[in-house]
């Protein structure tokens, strides 16, 4: 039971993102509630494996089942992630308390030299380690080299600085926190790079039986964020998403109507098409926001997706 005079405890990573996010959360709590809102960081498993493709080893769940365990034990009451990194179905006992207002959703196109997409000459090297943006930057441009690119967002930045890449794509919310923003040389528009389920908001996670905590952190909720994200993440559990799954859902929810975009790509074979469904209509609550998502996802089986899940 949560006291009214004992501190909230709030479970992140260490990652220079991870801590901007919890310390934004923590702001956020002490000037709502009054509440003295400590930070408890740990590393988590996903943080120490920067040599694999996040894919091959676990996917999503690596980087927020340690914050479970500190929510399980006690430890901490809330864990802050960026949602994109949440799986969609959390364990049972916890569950996501609120999203908090979306920032810029869109990927960013990141080059000391070049200035876009188009600019960059045949056969470039790409970075990224997000089968997403492998896929569609496949699409776009079937010339470029695609290379992995893991670590930290600083790390990232310092190997595209080494020359390794000749550009790499980040998400925009991330380097905007970071104060990065000027290394974003333009951003795509989510109709041609589709983002990630949950990108760029983020999440607050608690114990399912935390219900006065609950409560209050319902007031936190964005409801344009709340709407459009259960939609994305529905796309993703309807076609039993992973990480392994290069799978985009990108949903704006505005005066009463939510649309939705998504596509899918086949994580090995590169002929094989990109599949895009979009869909639309009115949403008033996250069932019909789910509902969506489902028939987004029904749309993209109806197209053959289910030929590129088995590999994933
Ligand atoms: N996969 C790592 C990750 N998780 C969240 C963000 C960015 C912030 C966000 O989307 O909220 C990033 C970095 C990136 O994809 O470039």
């Amino acid at each position: 039971m949560t006291t009214t005079t004992s501190p909230w405890v709030i479970a992140t990573r260490e990652s220079r993102l991870a801590l901007w996010q919890a310390r934004h959360v923590q702001a956020l709590l002490q000037q709502r509630f009054g509440r003295t809102v400590e930070l408890l960081g740990m590393t988590t498993r996903g943080d120490q494996i920067l040599d694999r493709t996040l894919s091959k080893v676990g996917g999503k769940g690596l980087f927020v089942k340690e914050l479970e365990v500190a929510l399980e034990e006690g430890r901490a009451h809330l864990a802050v992630h960026s949602l994109k990194d949440v799986p969609m179905d959390l364990p049972a006992g916890f569950l996501l308390a609120a999203v908090l207002e979306r920032e810029d959703p869109r990927d960013a196109f990141v080059s000391p030299r070049y200035a876009s997409l188009e600019e960059l000459p045949p056969q470039a090297v790409v970075g990224t380690s997000s089968l997403r943006r492998m896929v569609q930057l496949r699409a776009l441009r079937p010339d470029l080299r695609i290379e992995p690119l893991r670590g930290n967002l600083d790390t990232r930045l310092r190997k595209l600085d080494e020359g390794r890449y000749d550009a790499i794509v980040l998400a925009a919310a991330g380097l905007m926190r970071l104060g990065l923003a000027e290394r974003i040389r333009t951003r795509f528009e989510p109709d041609r790079m589709i983002p990630a389920a949950g990108q760029g908001a983020l999440g607050i996670e608690i114990r399912a039986d935390q219900a006065e905590l609950r409560e209050r952190l319902a007031g936190l909720v964005d409801r344009p964020t709340w709407l459009a994200v259960h939609a994305e993440r529905a796309v993703s559990r309807a076609l039993g998403g992973s990480c392994s799954v290069p799978l985009a859902a990108h949903a704006v929810w505005q005066d009463g109507q939510l649309r939705l975009s998504t596509a899918i790509g086949h994580p090995e074979r590169a002929d094989a098409p990109l599949l895009k469904a979009a869909v639309s209509g009115p949403v008033a609550d996250t069932a019909q926001a789910e509902a969506l998502g489902v028939a987004a996802a029904q749309q993209l089986r109806e197209q053959g997706a289910d030929g590129y899940l088995q590999h994933g």
